[in-house]
């Protein structure tokens, strides 16, 4: 039996619009065993609403790769996908379906793409690199393209907590970028990149106090705003009540923050206050943490750690800059 184990993800972090991601410690765990047939059975979030077919996501993703590799298609197998990740929330639900989906693939094919390869599908599958980046390698990533291939460099994420408030309604990532603008202003293209560079910047410095200005953003949110209304007060909210940063998670419509455990229950108190008055359709505040693991093959990172005591995120990392 194949298990396989990929983090949630936060993508954008404000001014970072495709390109800044961060995996949180919430998790879609999947177990394959080999069978005469396919039989597909989903647990925890999406739980009858995805499908249990070979349309499933995760079977998708293994199969494409599969073939690919073989010419031949995935073998037939018992997959249990089970998730805690809620769909279409702006947590990356998608991009773990699909890291999922090329890690088993590539742990039945004994390995043969190395994660490099695996981030290249990845990208293609998804479309933006900021989520599949943070779901693979864990941590806090930064992905970049040359025009011929992507860049994911990877960092410590900040040592705050995790705050997430989640509206029950969806919005699509699909619907969330068709209200983006296919052109912005100059100024407004300035503002983001110096707000992005001081996100590098306080992360390779570990300063915290910088991100409440790296995370402010000109080219997503305000467009966004329509589609998660009570994303401002929420924001403006966490920030006041001493939150060192907060911004819409991926598309929406979660919003995220940052916070040092000393102001945690204050500020949870105040964001649960004001999603109350702006969330009457309901809502849950959720609290959780940065991953620093990125997609694990469980087994193998059991039998590679006995084997050699490196744990299997940084030998998966030796291809990748780590600051
Ligand atoms: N556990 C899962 N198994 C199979 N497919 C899944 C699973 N979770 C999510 N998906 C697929 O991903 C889709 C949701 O993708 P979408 O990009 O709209 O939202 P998201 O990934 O949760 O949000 P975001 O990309 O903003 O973080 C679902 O409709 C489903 O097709
Ligand atoms: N960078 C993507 C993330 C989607 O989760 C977007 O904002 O559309």
């Amino acid at each position: 039996m194949w298990h396989i184990k990929v983090p949630a993800s936060t993508a954008n972090l404000g001014s970072g619009f495709d390109s800044l991601g961060m995996a949180l410690s919430i998790y879609l765990e999947c177990w394959f065993t080999l069978d005469d047939s396919l039989a597909i059975e989903v647990r925890g979030e999406g739980r009858g609403m995805i499908p249990e077919t070979s349309d499933n996501l995760v079977w998708r993703t293994a199969d494409t790769l599969y073939r690919h590799v073989t010419g031949s298609p995935m073998p037939t197998g018992r997959l249990k996908v089970v998730s805690q990740i809620p769909l279409a929330r702006g947590l990356g639900s998608s991009a773990a379906a699909i890291v999922a989906g090329l890690l088993l693939a590539n742990t039945v094919l004994e390995k043969r793409l190395t994660v490099d390869e695996l981030m290249e599908w990845a990208l293609k599958l998804e479309g933006h690199p900021d989520n599949v980046a943070a779901a693979l390698y864990g941590g806090f990533v930064f992905a970049w393209n040359d025009g011929r291939r992507v860049h994911v460099h990877h960092y410590r994420s900040p040592e705050l907590k995790v705050l997430l408030i989640i509206p029950s309604f969806h919005v699509s990532t699909e619907a969330a970028r068709q209200v983006l603008p296919t052109q912005v202003s100059l100024e407004d293209a300035l503002f983001n990149s110096q707000r992005l560079a001081l996100w590098i910047h306080a992360v390779s410095q570990r300063d915290w106090s910088l991100l409440r200005y790296a995370g402010e953003d000109r080219l997503h949110q305000p467009y966004r705003e329509a589609l998660v209304p009570g994303m401002r007060p929420i924001i403006e909210g966490a920030l006041a009540a001493g939150a060192e940063f907060a911004a819409l998670s991926g598309s929406g419509p979660t919003m995220i923050a940052l916070v040092s455990p000393d102001r945690l229950e204050g500020v949870r108190r105040r964001v649960f206050e004001i999603a109350e008055a702006v969330f009457p359709e309901g809502f849950t505040v959720h609290e959780t943490a940065p991953s620093p693991w990125g997609a694990q093959s469980v087994l193998d990172s059991w039998r590679w750690r006995s084997a050699s005591n490196i744990p299997w995120h940084t030998r998966l990392l030796q291809t990748s800059t780590q600051v």
